[in-house]
């Protein structure tokens, strides 16, 4: 049924937090490195802009790793089988994934340079 009270979405949503969380040990991996990520901030306290940024890019990385996990199962749900297409389409989710990754890096990166032009690293 559509159009539930917001509180009762808010429970489904965490429901599916929950989920992915038992269920998905790279959403684990990926939250431990988000936490991480935020350690590092508050050691380093960078400019606000920077804060935004790595934020913005950890809830995207954790944002994908959930869409990829439903899809995922999703697909696993109604096809079981191997199947050539499944494969492209899984490994086409899990290439953003990667993208989304390798950014997170590069942002990382500039974020030390950064922090060593002002001489505060090293
Ligand atoms: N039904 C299938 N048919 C063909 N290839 C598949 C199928 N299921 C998985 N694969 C191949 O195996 C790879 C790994 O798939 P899997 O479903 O195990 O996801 P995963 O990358 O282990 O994801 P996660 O670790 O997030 O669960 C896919 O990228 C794809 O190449």
């Amino acid at each position: 049924m559509k159009n539930r009270p917001f509180i009762e979405r808010m429970g489904f949503a965490l429901a599916g937090l929950k989920a992915a969380w038992q269920r998905e040990a790279s959403f684990r991996t990926h939250c431990v490195m988000g936490l991480l990520a935020v350690a590092a901030l508050a050691l380093l306290r960078p400019a606000p802009v920077w804060w935004a940024v790595i934020l913005l890019v950890v809830a995207l990385i954790l944002a994908l790793e959930l869409v990829n996990s439903a899809l995922e199962g999703v697909i696993d749900h109604l096809h079981p089988e191997h199947h050539p297409e499944i494969k492209i389409i899984k490994d086409m989710v899990a290439g953003a994934v990667l993208v989304l990754s390798g950014t997170a890096l590069l942002v990382a990166l500039a974020l030390a340079v950064d922090l060593w032009m002002q001489g505060r690293l090293f």
